[in-house]
Order: structure tokens, then sequence, then C-alpha cells
């Protein structure tokens, strides 16, 4: 009885996110000129009661620019921008990457597929510009052959830790257990990019998601259990 009456009420609210995630997508779509599909941003994440609650009693789900793009430095809001690239999607490894974040509490706040723009790729790797191995890079990461799926994580010093759980970007000096240390052989195929630094974080979320507008900033039940010190 509660399950069937929380489905047809969480019915009406899920569209309404999933509209507004699309009409922002296609916002930051037309402005990057890429070509993406956002999925399961707002639906998937609003599956528990406690989030769907917050959802229910929220005006509006979608971030409304109250919370810096990147979060605050250092805080528990702080923010990542991960990437899953080309060949990471091609070979299947998107959900083994999403889990090792989210084993290690992390939070998703955004999520969605995108094949970039060359501009979009460009600007994202500007300070590789002069390296010759520039064109290909930015050829891999805009061919099409595969979408990039973008992501944002928000946590404690995720920016740190997400670099640490990637590992080295040649995968010759990349730990083992480190996702480029399990999963990978050469440097032009690591499979997986995430921020070096906050003002890269707050480089790349805005490049990659906007204006804030496809963030969603919600409340994990799970929050006290991960973040509470003694
Ligand atoms: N020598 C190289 N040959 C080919 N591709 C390279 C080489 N060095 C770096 N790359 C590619 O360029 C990307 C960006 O290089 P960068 O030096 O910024 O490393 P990174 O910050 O670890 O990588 P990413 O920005 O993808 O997280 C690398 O992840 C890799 O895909």
């Amino acid at each position: 009885m509660f399950a069937r009456s929380f489905v047809r009420a969480a019915r009406p609210a899920a569209a309404s996110m999933k509209a507004r995630a699309f009409s922002t997508g296609a916002r930051a779509s037309a402005a990057a000129g890429s070509r993406m599909a956002t999925f399961a941003t707002a639906g998937a994440i609003a599956t528990g009661a406690a989030t769907f609650a917050y959802y229910q009693n929220s005006q509006s789900p979608i971030q409304a620019g109250s919370k810096p793009i990147a979060g605050v430095k250092g805080s528990f809001s702080e923010r990542t921008f991960i990437a899953v690239k080309p060949d990471g999607v091609q070979r299947g490894l998107v959900a083994k990457i999403i889990s090792r974040f989210e084993e290690r509490g992390y939070k998703l706040v955004g999520l969605k597929a995108v094949v970039p723009s060359k501009e979009l790729a460009e600007e994202h790797y500007a300070d590789l510009k002069s390296k010759p191995f520039f064109g290909g890079l930015v050829d891999y990461m805009t061919n099409g052959k595969a979408p990039v799926v973008a992501m944002v994580w928000e946590g404690k010093d995720v920016i740190r830790q997400g670099r640490v759980m990637i590992g080295a970007t040649n995968p010759l000096d990349a730990a083992p257990g480190t996702i480029r240390g399990q999963y990978t052989q050469v440097v032009g195929r690591n499979i997986v990019h995430g921020s070096d630094s906050f003002e890269s974080a707050e480089k790349e979320i805005g490049l990659w998601f906007g204006k804030a507008g496809e963030l969603i900033d919600w409340t994990s039940a799970n929050e006290q259990w991960i973040l509470s010190d003694n």
C-alpha cells in the first residue's frame, strides 16, 4: 500500500525532474556545442525515500546556484570532475569506476554521457596544447566512437582522493589497486580523468556541466555515518 502510493506520488516528481534535467542539459549542450544525452541524473539518484522527500519538498530539485560549482575547497562539499573516457566506455568499465567512488562514500551530484565538441576537448586539455599528442588526444575524445561519461562527485578531499584512486597518468607508474593500475597498459588509453586541483575542478565542472544547473544538491541518508568525527 505504502509502496504503491509512494510510486504513484513519485511519478510526477520524477517526470518533472527528468524534464528539467533534460532542458538544462540541452542548454549546456547548445552552449558547449556538444552532442550529449543526460541520463539518470535526477531519476537514478532520487530512489531513496529520504531523497524523494527532499525532492518532493523542494520547489526546484535542480541546484539553483546556491553552492559554488566546485563546492567549498577542503570541506565536505568539495567537488571534483571525473570522466570515463571513450576507451573506458567501450571496455564496459563505467559501472566499475562509478562503484569505486560510490563505495568510498562519495556523493554523485552530476552524470551524463557526452560526445564533446572539439572546442570543449581543446579547452579541457588547453594546458597540453603544445604536446605532440594533443591532436590525437582531442580526436580520440571527440570522434564519437564512444561518449565520455562525465561526472561530478562530492565529499571530503574528493579532488585529492580522486586522483589517488585513479592512479598515475602513465599506467606503468600507477599503483596496483588504483583504477589505472588495475585496468590500463598505456598512457594514451588510461580510461579515466580526474581534476588535479580545486582550480581545475572549478574550470572543468563549469565546462562540462554549464552553470551548475545540471548538478543535483541532495542529502545522503548515510552522510553522518561517513563524515562524522569523534
Ligand atoms: N605521452 C603521452 N602520449 C599520449 N597521450 C598522453 C601522453 N601523456 C598524456 N597523454 C594523455 O593526455 C591526458 C592528459 O594528460 P595529463 O598530463 O594532464 O595527465 P592526467 O592529468 O593524469 O590525465 P587526465 O587529465 O586525463 O586526468 C592523459 O590522461 C593521457 O590520456
